[in-house]
Formats: C-alpha cells, structure tokens, sequence
C-alpha cells in the first residue's frame, strides 16, 4: 500500500521550489504525490519572470479529480496567488477530511511577491482556519500575527495568535530568518510549546519552506503524529540544505534527494568495497607489498556527499600481514580511514569520479613497471612541503596530493612518496571505484 500526499501550489521552472520541489519531498518520502497547480511561474534561482494563475475553477477541479479517485491521506498548500483561487481552494478542500498543512507563501526568496496584496484577508479569513499547522516564517509570521518578531519569545507570541485568534490547529514559526546561530523553529499545539532546533547551515536555501512542509504532509500521510511528521521534516530540511547542490547564480536548491540518496549510496559503497577486499586478500603475492604501517583500502561517498573522513569507508584498523597472508583487522566503517581518506578527498576535488584509493610498500621496480604499463604516474617529496602546511595538523597529504596532481597537469593512476623521517615511502593506486583500483593493482603485482 502506497500513501498519498497532494500538494496546491505553484509551479517553479527551475525546479526548486513549488511545486516540484513538494514532489520530491513527497518521493524522498516514498510518498505518491498528487498536484493542484495553482499558478505557472517562470523562475530560476534569481527571479521571477513571469506568473500566470491558472482559472481558480482548474484548481478545484483537481483537487476534486485526484480526491474522488485516488484519495489523499494529507495535503499541504504553497502559492494560492490571489483571493479567487484561495476561496475556490478552501471550499474544495472542505469537502475532504484530510488533514492540510498550510504553507503561508508570501513572497519568493528571490523577493518576488507571490501572494497579491489584497488575497491576504482571504487566506487569514478561509484558508488558517483550515489548517492542522500553519508554517510561517518570520515575515509571513508578522503578516499573519500583526506583531514585529525580532526574537524567540516574539515568535511564541506570534504562533499562539495564529493558533487562539486566526483558528489553526497549531503554528510553527521558523527561525530560518530570525538570525540567531541555530535554526529554531517554535511550535504551539494543544496549549504547548516545542522547540525544534538544528544548527544553522551555510548551504542552499531555495524552497526550505516548501520542502518542510511537504515534508510535514508527506509523514501526516504516512500515519505520524503530527509532532513526530514536524521533527523528522526538521531533520530532512537541515540535511537537504547541508546537501544543496550549487546550481545557478542565485539562491540554489535544496537537496531533498540526500534524504534517500545517503543512505542509498552508502550501502552501495559499503558492498563494493567489502568485495573488492574479499577479492584483495585472495591475491597470493600481496604480503610483500603491505606496508609497516599496515595498508588500507578505501571508498567515497560521490562527491556531493563527501565532505570529512566520515564519508569515506576503509577498513577498521587496516589490513596488515599476517603469516604468509593478510587480514583485515576489522570489518569496512564509514570514517575507519584517516591518511586515506585525506588523500581521497583530495583527489576528489580535482576529478570528482575517482572515488577509490589504495596504499602499498614503496618499490622502485614497482614505479618502473607502473609506467612501462602506461599508468600515469606522480609524486610529492615530503621534503618540499612548505614550513606552514608542516604546522597545519593533517595539511601534509592534502599538500601532496595536490602537487602530485600538479606535477602532470592530468590524472594519475598512481602517486608515490619516498617518505621522510619516520614516514615511510608509499605508493597509492587511486581508481573510480574499488573494483578499478583492484585491477590496476593486479596489473602491477600479478
Ligand atoms: N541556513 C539554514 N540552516 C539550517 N536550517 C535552516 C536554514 N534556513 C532555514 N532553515 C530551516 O528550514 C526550514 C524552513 O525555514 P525558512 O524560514 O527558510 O522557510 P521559508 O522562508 O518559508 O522558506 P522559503 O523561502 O523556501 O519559502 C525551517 O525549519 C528553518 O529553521
Ligand atoms: C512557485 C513557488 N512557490 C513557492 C516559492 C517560495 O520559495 P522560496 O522562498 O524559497 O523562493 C517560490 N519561489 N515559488
């Protein structure tokens, strides 16, 4: 069985917020999305260009055609426009017992207004009422209150009118602009106050309130309680401006995909890798080329999510020699890696494919045969590191990679070091995945 969430708003062309940006959420949810467009704009992550409201009578009738058909077990509403639509939403909606979240869009985050001057009567007058929860944020808070919220004891007073005075079920008031160091959301339900709280990201912000509140309607629909919908769409929101993927000159979007997208990948990146170890300590030769310090196999998030040494998997506690063979000494862990990682990451910012590194033994016959081979070949001698990157605590393999990288202007398959005082030389076969790096290595020690 599949839940369905229905979202009337408005279309925005760029894709991030609207109503595409609801259908992701509502998707990120597993959620079947239903639509009512209320408006067509044409945007990007600038400006509005244009808006055309589409006949308020369409509107209703889609409400209408999705609810008699298919059902809807919660809806949310973004840009309603003008007062024409407003009141053919509200009559409609109350024909369906559906729990609404009420999203009130005033003005775009490009600072286009989106609600027309005189529609705000009708949406304070039909639509509040309406509402499980209202989502403000701070200016639409102040609209809809008619109180100036410079603080969090503002914001409370503004959620409790909109609940008391206006006729709301509940209100969030969202502290995305109330300029304080963490996101803090007020909630006021059934006489109560809740905080909901997140630290403040420096990330992409187009359609954060959209995104929340699907997210909201798409948990109602799945059967939480509405306090449990408003925390895991706290989570959700924080995660996807964190992830936002820089597209545009503007504001960019919110990434609701990292929501599934993480997870995903991580056991993506989890099995490759578990494998490809599987298939390393199989290979007879190996235990002359692990080094003292043990060696590791490691494997990134794709670029977009790998951002520390907690978004690389490698092996707990390396792979070392033991006997005639190797053993991993512990099983593969998100963050298990430190040097690997670095060098990864690293690598990654200049070609955000490769993904995958490995470390062996320096060997001078192993560097010769690398490039009879035709593997790209680089290096960084520890002894050219500047004294300022020495003094930074972690800087040296970052420097190294990136110098190595330098060095050939292009993307080596392999980077060496000939170590320095009690740094021992090594050589790292990086790959896209771990599968490559596996076959770069047989070619060399096969
Ligand atoms: N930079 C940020 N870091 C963390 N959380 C944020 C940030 N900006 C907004 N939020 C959170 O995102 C949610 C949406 O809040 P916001 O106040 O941005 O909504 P909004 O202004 O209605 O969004 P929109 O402009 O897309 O309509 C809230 O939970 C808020 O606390
Ligand atoms: C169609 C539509 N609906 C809502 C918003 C508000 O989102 P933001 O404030 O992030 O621009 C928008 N820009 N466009």
């Amino acid at each position: 069985m599949i839940r369905k969430a229905l979202t009337i708003a408005g279309s925005d062309s760029g894709g991030g917020a609207g109503i595409e940006a609801d259908l992701k959420t509502y998707s990120a949810f597993g959620v079947h999305g239903l639509v009512a467009i209320t408006s067509v704009t044409a945007q990007n992550t600038q400006e509005v260009r244009a808006i055309h409201d589409v006949d308020p009578e369409v509107v209703a009738k889609q409400i209408e055609a999705v609810a008699d058909d298919i059902g809807v077990d919660a809806a949310k509403t973004g840009m309603l426009s003008n007062a024409e639509i407003i009141k053919a939403v509200a009559k409609t909606v109350k024909k369906y017992s559906f729990p609404l979240v009420v999203d009130p869009v005033m003005i775009a985050k490009s600072g286009a207004p989106l609600l027309r001057e005189d529609a705000m009567d009708a949406l304070i007058e039909k639509i509040i009422p309406l509402a499980k929860v209202v989502t403000p944020n701070k200016p639409e808070a102040e609209k809809l209150s008619g109180i100036r919220i410079e603080n969090l004891e503002d914001a409370r007073k503004a959620a409790k009118i909109i609940v008391e005075e206006l006729g709301a079920e509940s209100a969030i008031v969202k502290g995305g602009h109330l300029g304080l160091s963490e996101a803090v959301d007020v909630f006021y339900f059934n006489g109560e106050f809740k905080e909901y709280r997140a630290p403040f990201v420096d990330g992409c912000t187009h359609g954060t309130g959209c995104s929340f509140s699907a997210a909201i309607a798409a948990n109602l629909a799945k059967g939480k309680e509405l306090e449990e919908a408003v925390r895991i769409a706290k989570e959700f929101i924080t995660m996807g401006i964190y992830y936002g993927a820089k597209i545009g000159y503007g504001h960019c979007p919110v990434n609701q995909n990292a929501w599934i997208e993480i997870p995903a990948e991580k056991w993506r990146v989890y099995e490759s890798l578990r494998n490809a170890i599987k298939e390393l300590v199989a290979i007879e030769n190996l235990p002359q080329y692990v080094p003292e310090v043990g060696m590791n196999f490691v494997y990134a998030l794709p670029r977009l999510y790998a951002r520390s040494k907690d978004d690389v998997a490698g092996v707990k506690g390396r792979i070392v020699k033991f006997g005639s063979a190797v053993k991993p000494v512990g099983g593969v862990e998100f963050g298990a890696s430190d040097h690997l990682a670095r060098a990864i990451l690293t690598y990654m910012n200049f070609f955000p494919e490769t993904r995958s590194v490995l470390n062996l033994k320096y060997s001078e016959e192993l560097i010769k045969k690398a490039s009879n081979l035709g593997l790209r070949v680089s290096f960084y001698d520890r002894r050219e590191e500047p004294e300022e990157i020495k003094a930074q605590e972690g800087g040296t393999i970052p420097w190294g990679i990136r110098t190595a990288i330098e060095r050939i202007n292009g993307k080596p398959d392999i980077i060496y070091h000939l170590g320095n005082w009690g740094k021992e030389a090594m050589i790292l076969i990086f790959g896209e995945t771990p599968q490559v790096v596996l076959r770069k290595l047989k070619m060399l020690i096969e």
